[in-house]
């Protein structure tokens, strides 16, 4: 038959009169949700997929991974990878344009790895609750297990391609020695436990670790109260991307944002896109809620426990309550800081990025901006190296 039409390929509407009450998912496409190819973005697109499940069962979904270029390129350091005019599409580039022309419907991304400014016809439409924000520690092998920060041997070297983790821990930590570490999460543990690595002890996101349930792996958790150490924008956070015109996707995910957690990121994104600051940049952040009834920790209301330990969610205002910001700019040789904290009642996310505006400017007027000249001066200088090395030797493929 020349117009055999493929099962599975129906279209959304208008099927042959006398069809079935087709069951739901052929009343309506399938919604594409895309993500990175790594078994932690993976889990990620499964989480929002089943938030979005449990909100529109109506729907049905499908998860594509897609390979972005920064998991194709994984021998350019981070820092010269993340230059120039592509510098904020690393991770995200290629989804976008799938996203652009219709392949995907939406992008569940770590909110960490989002620019603060999107493409024009693009938009952030929800941010999901937060996982653990922190940084962890994690030791090798052949130390003590209850190594900490503080207690790592004198002139370690810690495995980080993170310029903020690599600031602030050199700025408390001065004999420590970095040394680049890229790969997922598996990978950079292997690179930990290998018989003959090069490294103490290496630092990722607790939210990773989490994700995965390798948090058995964390020897310490890294905060303001532990070891010194603030967190990146966004840290912990998935947030999802759709076509800005795309209304339908828009109500869909209506339901699943968490108000906390975007009011908070929204605060620090507001901070980090004032102070002109890439993914690279170190900048340190710290966000919690407190007041209203019950304290919160990290973006989460702490959490009472029944007496069958079963957690009891606190009935907490959030206007009511103040979001918490601290903030921390170091110079790449740890050398120089400012920080930089403040609290304040936050009841939108306008206002919430207000705060961001107004911290990244007592920032700046405290000092934040000769330290971000000098990393843009050091950048500079590296690319034109690089230029110059590779018009010294076209050929070279190292
Ligand atoms: N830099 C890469 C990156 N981007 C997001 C996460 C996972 C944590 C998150 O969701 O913020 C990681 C890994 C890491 O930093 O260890």
């Amino acid at each position: 038959m020349a117009s055999a039409t493929l099962v599975g390929d129906l279209p959304p509407t208008g099927s042959a009169p006398g069809a079935a009450n087709t069951s739901s998912n052929t009343q309506f496409p399938p919604i594409n949700i895309g993500t990175r190819r790594s078994a932690l973005a993976q889990i990620q697109a499964r989480s929002v997929e089943l938030a979005l499940k449990k909100a529109h069962p109506e729907r049905t979904y499908n998860i594509c991974p897609v390979l972005a270029q920064g998991d194709k390129d994984k021998i350019t350091p981070l820092q010269q990878l993340s230059q120039g005019e592509n510098a904020k599409s690393l991770w995200t580039g290629e989804l976008e344009s799938m996203l652009e022309q219709g392949e995907l419907d939406l992008i569940v991304h770590c909110l960490k790895d989002m620019p603060t400014q999107l493409p024009d016809n693009l938009d952030l439409a929800a941010i999901l609750e937060r996982e653990d924000p922190r940084d962890a520690l994690v030791v090798s092998p052949r130390l003590p297990k209850d190594t900490t920060i503080a207690t790592l041997p004198e002139g370690s070297t810690i495995g980080t391609s993170s310029v903020r983790r690599a600031a602030q821990l050199r700025r408390l930590y001065p004999s420590f020695k970095f040394a680049d570490l890229r790969g997922n999460v598996g990978t950079r543990l292997g690179k930990l436990d290998a018989e003959d690595s090069p490294f103490n002890a290496i630092i990722l996101a607790a939210a990773g670790l989490k994700r995965l349930g390798m948090d058995n792996r964390i020897n310490q958790y890294l905060s303001s109260d532990s070891g010194g150490m603030l967190h990146a924008v966004g840290q912990g956070a998935l947030a999802i991307e759709i076509r800005k015109d795309d209304e339908e996707i828009k109500k869909i995910l209506n339901k699943i944002g968490d108000e906390r957690t975007t009011r908070a990121c929204s605060a620090e994104r507001a901070l980090l896109r004032t102070l002109e600051g890439g993914c690279s940049v170190p900048i340190g952040v710290e966000t919690s809620w407190r007041g209203g009834k019950g304290l919160t920790v990290g973006a989460q209301p702490a959490k009472d426990y029944d007496k069958h330990g079963d957690a009891i969610e606190e009935e907490v205002d959030l206007d009511e309550q103040e979001l918490v910001l601290k903030t921390l700019v170091v110079s790449v040789d740890g050398k120089e800081s400012v920080s930089y904290e403040v609290a304040r009642k936050v009841r939108s996310v306008e206002d919430a990025q207000t705060l961001g505006r107004e911290v990244a400017k007592i920032l700046v007027d405290k000092g934040a901006d000769k330290i971000l000249e000098q990393i843009s001066r050091d950048k500079q200088w590296a690319a034109k190296k690089e230029l110059e090395a590779a018009t010294a030797a076209p050929a070279s493929t190292s």
